[in-house]
C-alpha cells in the first residue's frame, strides 16, 4: 500500500471537522498511562513491569537514543515499499505482534482481539505458548492470516511435539522458540503485587486443551483446576535443556524454526550450527535477565556474525517508527511489538491494537521518506550514525 503514513495522517487530521468523542491516543506515553488507569495493580504490573531494578527495560530505551538517523535529501521517495520477506514468505510490514501470554488479564477478548487486529492488517501474529485462547481458537478467528506459533518447551517433551504437531495442523507457519524464560525472573512488582496470573488459572489456554498435558492429571482439568495448575508449575520450563535438544524440535516439525532470546553472537553462531532456520535478538523487554544488554546493543554483532546466512529479528524497546527503522538499518529483518500493543488492547480491545500498529506503520512509512529511504529491504548503516 502506497503511502500508508501520508493516508493515515490525512484520516487523523480529517476528524477536526467532526471530532470524535472515542478517540484514541497518538502519543506513545498516554497508551500507557490510559491502560494504567483501565487495569488494577497486578495486570498492569505485571505488562509493563520489568526484572529486578527494571536496568535492561532503560538499556533498551537508551540503546535506541544512541543511534541517530543521518536523512539523506532528494531522492524521489514518492513510492515507499515496506515490504519484507522472510523465509520465503512475504509480508507487507517489517513488523509482527510479539507473542504475549496471558492477555485475558489485560482485556476478555485477549489474543482473538489482538489476533483480529493484526489479521486485519496483514500483521503476523505470533500466538503464545502461554496464551489463555488455545491456538486452534485464534487460528480460526485469523481466517488464512499469516500466524507464527510461539512454543514455551515443556519439561515433558510428550507436551512439546504435541504443540509443534498442533500448530503445525491449525495454520501456523513458523515456530519461535522462547529460550530466555524456563523460568519467571525475579520481578518485583508482581512481588509486591502477589500477583501470578497463571496461579489464578490464566494463560493456560494451551495446555487444559492439550491430550498429553490431561494425560497427566487425575480428573479433567474442568472437574480439578487446582490439579491442572499444580502440574502446569511443574512442566511449564525446562531448565536442563542444551543445544543437543534442538535436534528434537526438527524431529518434531516440518516448519521453520526461529530461536528466540539470543544476545551473544557464540549462541547465534551455535544457532546456525545447529541448522536453526531464524533468530530472534531479544532480551524479553527486560523481563527476565537485570542488567543484560540492551537488545539494540547486541544486534550489530550478531548480524555481522550470521552475514544473511538466516533471518535475525529483533524485539525489545521499539516504541516509535524510528525505532523500528534503526532496528532495520542495523541488521533486523523485521522487529516485533510488545508493550505497546498490549497497552492498546487494555485501552480498546482490537480497535486499540489495530490503531497501535497502524500509527506505527505510518510513523515508520513517514520516518523512511523524510529520510530519503524508498525501501525497507534496502536500509542499512550506512543511515545512521552512533553518538557516545
Ligand atoms: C505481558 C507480557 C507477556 C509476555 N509473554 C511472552 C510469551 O508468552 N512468550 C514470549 O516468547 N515472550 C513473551 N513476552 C516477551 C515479548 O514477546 C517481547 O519479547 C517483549 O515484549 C518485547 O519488548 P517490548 O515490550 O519492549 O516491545 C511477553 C511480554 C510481555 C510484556
Ligand atoms: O510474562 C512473560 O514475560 C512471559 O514470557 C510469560 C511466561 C510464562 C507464561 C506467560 C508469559
Amino acid at each position: 500500500m502506497p503511502n500508508f503514513g501520508n493516508h493515515v495522517q490525512f484520516d487523523v487530521y480529517k476528524t477536526m471537522a467532526h471530532p470524535d468523542p472515542d478517540r484514541l491516543p497518538v502519543v506513545y506515553e498516554e497508551w500507557e498511562s490510559r491502560a494504567r488507569e483501565v487495569l488494577q495493580d497486578g495486570p498492569f504490573y505485571y505488562v509493563a513491569g520489568g526484572a529486578g531494578g527494571e536496568r535492561t527495560m532503560k538499556a533498551n530505551l537508551q540503546a535506541f537514543d544512541r543511534w541517530k538517523i543521518v536523512p539523506r535529501m532528494l531522492q524521489n521517495v514518492e513510492e515507499r515499499d515496506l515490504s519484507i520477506e522472510i523465509l520465503g514468505q512475504t509480508f507487507a510490514y517489517p513488523v509482527f505482534h510479539a507473542p504475549i501470554g496471558v492477555q485475558s488479564i489485560i482485556h476478555p477478548a485477549g489474543e482473538l482481539a489482538s489476533a483480529q487486529a493484526c489479521a486485519a492488517l496483514g500483521v503476523p501474529y505470533i500466538a503464545s505458548s502461554a496464551s489463555t485462547h488455545s491456538m486452534e481458537d485464534i487460528a480460526r478467528t485469523m481466517g488464512d492470516a499469516p500466524r507464527w506459533f510461539q512454543l514455551y518447551w515443556s519439561k515433558n517433551p510428550d507436551i512439546a511435539a504435541s504443540f509443534l504437531q498442533r500448530a503445525e495442523a491449525s495454520g501456523y507457519s513458523a515456530i519461535v522458540v522462547t529460550l530466555d524464560t524456563p523460568m519467571m525472573a525475579w520481578r518485583e512488582f508482581d512481588l509486591k503485587n502477589v500477583y501470578l496470573p497463571f496461579l489464578i488459572g490464566e494463560g493456560i489456554g494451551n495446555y487444559v486443551t492439550d491430550p498429553a498435558f490431561c494425560a497427566n492429571l487425575p480428573k479433567s482439568p474442568q472437574e480439578d483446576p487446582t490439579a491442572a495448575i499444580a502440574y502446569w508449575a511443574q512442566i511449564f520450563g525446562n531448565m536442563s535443556l542444551t543445544w543437543q535438544d534442538i535436534s528434537f524440535l526438527r524431529e518434531h516439525t516440518k516448519l521453520p524454526i526461529l530461536l528466540k532470546g539470543i544476545l551473544h553472537p557464540d549462541d547465534a553462531r551455535r544457532a546456525l550450527d545447529h541448522g536453526v532456520d531464524g533468530i530472534i535478538v531479544s532480551n524479553h523487554g527486560g523481563r527476565q535477565v537485570d542488567g543484560a544488554i540492551g537488545a539494540l546493543d547486541a544486534l550489530p554483532v550478531i548480524c555481522d556474525t550470521v552475514s544473511d546466512r538466516i533471518p535475525v529479528l529483533m524485539d525489545s524497546g521499539i516504541r516509535r517508527g524510528s525505532d523500528l527503522v534503526k532496528a532495520i538499518a542495523l541488521g533486523a529483518k523485521a522487529t516485533l511489538i510488545g508493550r505497546p500493543c498490549m497497552y492498546g488492547l487494555a485501552v480498546a480491545g482490537e480497535r486499540g491494537v489495530k490503531t497501535v500498529l497502524q500509527h506505527l506503520i505510518a510513523d515508520v512509512d513517514i520516518t523512511m521518506a523524510l529520510s530519503g529511504q524508498r525501501a525497507v529491504r534496502d536500509l542499512n548503516r550506512a543511515l545512521l550514525v552512533e553518538s557516545k
